[in-house]
């Protein structure tokens, strides 16, 4: 049956092939893993020990509205991911529930001066999760799903270690770790506070991504791009604010928005995250709309699965229904988070030929 002869449906959009650029790795325990982690290493702080009630309390508290509230659950996830065994485990877990929704390429990130608070060193961080995702790749293989995983280190932004963990990044990364971010609360912490280790990543000819223009508006996607050098933006979403509706339905562009299109930056956005922190109202009104209409570079990611309850199918099925997009969109998006990954281009280009295409042009 061709494709665009398949309805689309959660279970049908999980099996076309997905690429996933921003993910934490902090946000997407199974719940289950996270109460046998914290009884195994002591960690007494949970809300509760019943899996299902957890799993609903990440989401609801989560569903704060504030960003700040928001990254408050993360205390529990990186309180139970303070040893080699709960880093591998958690690493190798994400892989294999990646690879079972569909998706074939990931780029799943993580703070690993957040893990080091029992005195693991962030090499050892590093290698742990890299060995992790490796028996993730190879658990999911064995079961016939092929996904390829990437990782980016993240640098707090209320901390002031930024350009140590560039150097961590650069250090591993001939070993997976394709890149750097830096995540936390936006207000108050502009990203041009680490402008050494934004220098220090490109004179080394390194990628990194900056999560922008969430919680904050232009000046924080303006700083990001044009102070330090960011190459795709974390969400991205405020950049409809330098969008201006004309009488006709058409739009203007400031001279930002129009840097960002003409550039092809990649705006990393997260439909169901943005909804729980306040930066859009629904998933029909999220800015996803129009700036897929408009063409800017849009990558559609999950943020973080436990805390939103969702998988990179769920918010491709939450679009589809509110947007009315197709197989051909999907794609498209797919394409843009392939074309925008920090992977070589020869691997891009092979996914993109040998394994996106293949996958939309027929559901077998
Ligand atoms: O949407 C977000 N915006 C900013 N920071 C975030 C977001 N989601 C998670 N984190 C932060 O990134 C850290 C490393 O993975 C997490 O511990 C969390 O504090
Ligand atoms: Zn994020």
């Amino acid at each position: 049956m061709s494709v665009e002869n398949t309805p689309l449906t959660l279970d049908s959009i999980r099996r076309v092939p997905k690429v996933l650029l921003h993910d934490h790795l902090d946000g997407g325990l199974r719940p289950g893993t996270v109460i046998e982690l914290a009884d195994a290493i002591g960690y007494d702080a949970l809300p509760t020990h019943d899996v299902g009630e957890l799993g609903r309390w990440f989401r609801d508290a989560a569903d704060s509205g504030s960003l700040e509230s928001y990254l408050e659950t993360f205390a529990h996830t990186c309180g139970v991911m303070q040893t080699e065994e709960a880093l591998v485990r958690v690493a190798a877990e994400c892989a294999e529930d990646l690879a079972a929704d569909g998706v074939v390429y990931a780029e799943v990130r993580y703070a690993p001066e957040l893990f080091a608070e029992r005195g693991l060193s962030l090499d050892a961080v590093v290698e742990a999760v890299q060995a992790g995702f490796a028996e993730g790749e190879r658990r999911a293989a064995e079961q016939g799903k092929i996904i390829r995983m990437g990782t980016l280190l993240c640098a707090m932004r209320q901390h002031a270690r930024a350009l140590e963990i560039a150097e961590v990044a650069v250090r591993h990364r001939d070993a997976g770790v394709v890149g750097f971010d830096i995540a936390g609360p936006e207000a108050g912490f502009p990203p041009t506070r680490n402008l050494d280790a934004f220098e220090y990543l490109r004179t080394n000819n390194a990628h990194f991504t900056i999560h922008a223009g969430e919680a904050f508006g232009l000046a924080s996607i303006w700083e990001a791009i044009q102070y330090c050098g960011a190459e795709r933006l974390g969400h991205g979403v405020r950049i409809v604010d330098d969008l201006k509706a004309n009488l006709d339905g058409t739009h203007q562009l400031g001279r930002l928005a129009a840097y960002v299109r003409d550039r092809r930056i990649p705006l990393e956005i997260c439909p169901s995250s943005n909804i729980q922190t306040g930066a859009a109202r629904s998933i029909a009104d999220h800015p996803i709309g129009l700036l897929a209409k408009l063409r800017f570079r849009v990558t559609v990611n999950t943020d973080n699965r436990l805390m939103s309850g969702c998988t990179m199918s769920s918010e491709f099925a939450a679009l589809a229904e509110a947007f009315g997009y197709g197989w051909a969109d999907l794609q498209w998006f797919t394409i843009n988070a392939m074309k925008s990954a920090f992977l070589d281009f020869d691997q891009r280009l092979d996914l993109i030929n040998n394994v996106i295409k293949p996958g939309y042009a027929a559901l077998v």
